[in-house]
């Protein structure tokens, strides 16, 4: 990481595909009778796992270059998995198979790692549960989850939180469910499981914050074109705004309206960053240009912007560290049920080098600070990915080597990062 110092970044670049459309090609190639081809699949330990969870159940799944092919006996073929599912680190994978499975009619006992361990699952038991499910939880709330098997039937259901894994959890149980599932988001949270399963033949329609799928039929396989992460670009993004002399460009991004809440933040800061769309049919995709800003202005957000940018909020924060005005986060206390509690970790860490948090239950405020960093000094990733990124993002624009525990996790979401940014380096 050292030689990422004292240098500017410049250039082109492509960021791997989007985990959340990775993960749900995966389970709807799985679902669907017949051959799905998945191209540009995001080729990391959280979609892996969710590739192995759909070979459990019966699945034939290849891996060529830059494809992975989907072959499946159809959904009333796939069978109980003989062993554990291991779901790794991935909340996606561990919430959306539970109902996955529990809509198929199969039993499944479903772990993760010792972060998964810590996340509550209830949220998605509940739902399902009303639909006819018997899911048993650990202390009511955390993996193990062990699932039965029963016949459900369609409920309508209002959504106490903005959640698109708990959405896309009642929709893949409501699928082979006969009846109409009517759900209502208190704000539209990643819309990826709806535009798929169109594409796969649900009969699906959304409007308004109300989802409606009447299950019953067969899903047609269908070939996906997966676009690049735009979490994932977030963090060379701030790396070029951040950074004296650079200016980067990203292409083949997605810009899904549902996504791209963190652009809308830069705009209100001011950076010099600029987008152009260049396809809209199913998932919109463009190009995004970012380059050094001397001077960034505060913002202020909650609301209905939060589920647009929940992932991006740690990179977020390193931002507000080097605006000159206040920059404020409400209405994100999702982000402390995590990979970690990202709120403290955040706090905490950028805490050590004089950034100026007020931290609240569901937020922060970003006082303007004096960011000072010391040579070599010890800072903890938590095992998250994101905070992990955002610390070396940090490191490079501060030209402070920083000691960070475990960079592994880096490769739930992004592998390559690293060699990414160094080709990135101007003076490479
Ligand atoms: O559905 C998805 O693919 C995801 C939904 C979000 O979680 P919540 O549904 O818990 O908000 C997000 O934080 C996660 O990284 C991926
Ligand atoms: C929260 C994340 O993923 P998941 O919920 O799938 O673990 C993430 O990728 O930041």
């Amino acid at each position: 990481m050292k030689h990422l110092l004292n240098s500017s970044f410049s250039g082109t670049l492509k960021v791997p595909g989007d985990k959340s459309i990775t993960h749900r090609a995966l389970m709807f190639g799985a679902l669907a009778n017949g051959t799905t081809h998945i191209h540009l699949p995001l080729e990391s330990e959280d979609t892996r796992r969710t590739m192995e969870c759909m070979r459990a159940l019966g699945a034939k799944i290849e891996e060529s270059d830059e494809k992975w092919t989907v072959t499946s006996p159809g959904h009333d073929a796939l069978h109980t998995p003989e062993d554990v599912l291991y779901t790794g680190n991935s909340g996606t994978t561990t919430r959306l198979i539970t109902g996955l499975i529990s809509g198929l009619g199969l039993a499944a006992k479903i772990e993760g790692d010792a972060s998964i361990a810590k996340r509550p699952m209830d949220r998605v038991q509940q739902p399902l549960a009303e639909m006819g499910a018997d899911i048993a939880l650990k202390d009511e709330k955390y993996p193990p989850i062990k699932i039965k098997p029963t016949t459900l039937f369609p409920i309508t259901y209002t959504m106490p939180i903005a959640s698109a894994q708990v959405k896309s959890a009642i929709l893949l149980a409501s699928l082979f469910t006969k009846g109409e599932t009517t759900i209502h988001e208190p704000s539209p949270s990643r819309n990826h499981t709806e535009i798929m399963l169109e594409q796969f033949g649900a009969d699906i329609s959304s409007k308004n914050g109300v989802i409606t799928l009447t299950g019953g039929n067969a899903l047609k396989s269908s070939d996906v074109t997966v676009p690049g992460d735009i979490s994932s670009a977030a963090f060379p993004i701030v790396l070029a705004v951040l950074k004296k002399d650079s200016s980067i460009t990203i292409e083949n991004v997605s810009l899904n309206h549902t996504r791209s809440g963190i652009l809308d933040v830069l705009d209100m800061m001011g950076a010099n960053v600029t987008v152009e769309q260049t396809s809209q049919s199913g998932e919109a995709l463009g190009r995004i240009h970012a380059a050094y800003t001397p001077k960034l202005k505060g913002f202020e957000i909650s609301g209905d912007i939060i589920p647009r940018l929940i992932d991006e909020i740690p990179i977020l924060a390193l931002l507000a560290a080097y605006s000159t005005e206040e920059c404020t986060v409400r209405g994100a206390e999702e982000l402390r049920f995590k990979e970690t509690d990202r709120i403290r970790a955040v706090v905490d860490e950028l805490s050590k080098f004089g950034v100026q948090f007020t931290e609240y239950e569901d937020g922060f405020t970003v006082h303007p600070s004096q960011v000072d960093v010391m040579e070599n000094t010890a800072v903890k990733g938590y095992n998250d990915h994101r905070i992990i990124m955002m610390l070396i993002v940090f490191s490079i624009i501060s030209n402070r080597l920083l000691v960070i525990d475990d960079m592994s996790a880096i490769d739930i979401s992004y592998p390559g990062f690293l060699e990414d940014l160094e080709a990135l380096r101007k003076d490479a």
